[in-house]
């Protein structure tokens, strides 16, 4: 999905995590790849250079918080506002103890029967009950169509395939379903008619006859930055509470039509990405511009950071950045990679890395890991605060001790001894300084 602009995206974080210094040249030149890359994808120009803009700005001016290098923050720069281009991470919520009377909005071909098919099920499957009403009475077939695709998933559909009056099937279909409990009953609504002004004027009256609780309106992902006025025409004859993008997953202009989108006010609540009933998802934009940056949620990996520098681990923290680090700062720095998910979800999680490690390489760390938990608990209280006091006949009673050969014992000290000198060197940069306590970095 969107392959072209992750691509452009990626390979400009690329440049910053390959750099070898942060300066003003360098936050340009990512600043005019990033701008490429939207620009490419259809992003509006007046959005693009304000995301730039504030990302220079903030990235030259703000200096990073404790615990977080230079480059890490400006990925995180970036990242919030990427995320903030794409609207809010508010989520609707139907309310509960009442038929939540959804209007499905969209002109013909923006995938709007799909797309309610796909919602019902959705819907379904998070415990809601579900019923729809099919009250596009313009295109011919598009009653049968929701009819089988929503047969397949027992959802109810209520259509009157002779009534060309879609208020009125709409006012019966709501009597029909009135005293079922449903949660949800999702209306269908015509994409086409002979004047443009005929179909907004159709859609004022289902909406007068309906009241709607929600009126979302489902844009195609194809048309890129011109989801905005369509959006603004919608907007005028029915409030439009939520927007859904589909066919981000065929569409070079994806990303302009979300900004877009997002631009109206009106939240994006799902995005349509494939033509199975399946191929629906929740839209969240933190989420989704983590997985364009290639890096998971990287709050996960900033909330480490956090945790690191708070939870009374000053000393600790002091000496590790200090170079005075002793085992059991190793160790809890391995239990505190584990707590966050495991290696292979930081590895994933942290700025710039996912797809740069290999699958093996990940897999032998994860192994290596547990290994060194095993010998470091094997050791008495007085090693691991001073490793040095461990000779040939200590890493002999460790190794029988933790059941692993004495060539693993000496591998954790050799290991141990690097990550000491390297934090000593990277003066105390967490995440840097954890990698390369890893081996990794
Ligand atoms: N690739 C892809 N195709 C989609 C997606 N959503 C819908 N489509 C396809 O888009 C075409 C139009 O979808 P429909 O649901 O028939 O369109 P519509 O908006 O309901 O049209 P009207 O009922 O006339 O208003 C169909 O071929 C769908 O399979 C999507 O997310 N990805």
């Amino acid at each position: 999905m969107l392959d072209g602009l992750k691509t452009g995206l990626r390979a400009a974080l690329k440049k910053i995590v390959n750099s070898s210094a942060v300066d003003e040249s360098l936050i340009k030149e990512l600043s005019k790849d990033i701008q490429r890359a939207l620009l490419q994808s259809d992003v509006n120009v007046k959005l693009v250079f304000q995301i730039t803009k504030n990302l220079e700005e903030r990235s030259l001016k703000e200096t990073p918080p404790p615990g977080l290098s230079r480059k890490d923050h400006i990925v995180k720069i970036l990242y919030d506002e990427l995320a903030k281009l794409l609207g809010t991470e508010e989520q609707y919520v139907f309310q509960p103890g009442k038929v939540n009377k959804v209007l499905m909005l969209g002109i013909q071909g923006s995938g709007k029967t799909t797309v309610t098919s796909k919602l019902a099920k959705l819907l379904t499957r998070q415990g809601y009950r579900v019923a729809v009403i099919g009250a596009d009475t313009y295109r011919p077939g598009a009653l049968t169509q929701l009819k089988t695709m929503c047969e397949k998933t027992n959802v109810e559909v209520y259509g009157e395939e002779g009534n060309k009056d879609s208020p009125e099937i709409v006012k019966n279909g709501l009597k029909h379903f009135e005293g079922q409990s449903f949660d949800i009953i999702l209306i269908d609504t015509a994409g086409r008619h002979k004047e443009e002004k005929d179909l907004l004027d159709e859609m004022t009256r289902i909406g007068k006859v309906a009241d709607p609780d929600l009126a979302l309106l489902i844009i195609d992902g194809t048309i890129g930055q011109q989801c905005y006025n369509q959006a603004e025409a919608f907007h005028k004859t029915v409030p439009v509470g939520g927007i859904i993008i589909t066919k981000l997953d065929s569409s070079a202009k994806g990303g302009g039509a979300l900004a877009a989108a997002a631009a109206t006010g009106a939240q994006i609540m799902y995005i349509g990405t494939g033509e199975r009933i399946d191929d629906l998802e929740k839209f969240s934009p933190t989420r989704f511009v983590g997985r364009m940056l290639g890096m998971g949620d990287i709050q996960a990996l900033l909330d480490m950071a956090k945790r690191l520098e708070t939870e009374g681990n000053e000393d600790r923290l002091k000496r590790i950045s200090h170079g005075k680090m002793n085992m059991e700062d190793f160790y809890f720095q391995i239990e505190e990679a584990t707590k966050a998910g495991g290696l292979r979800n930081i590895l994933e999680n942290m700025p710039g890395f996912s797809g740069m490690v290999k699958e093996d390489q990940v897999e032998q760390q994860e192994q290596r890991m547990e290994k060194w938990r095993y010998i470091i608990q094997s050791m008495t209280k007085d090693e691991k605060s001073d490793p040095d006091l461990i000779n040939a006949s200590r890493v002999k009673r460790i190794a029988r001790g933790s059941g692993w050969p004495e060539h693993e014992v000496k591998e954790l000290l050799k290991a141990y001894k690097n990550s000491k000198t390297m934090m000593k060197a990277s003066k105390g940069r967490q995440m840097q300084g954890m990698l390369r306590k890893m081996g990794l970095g």
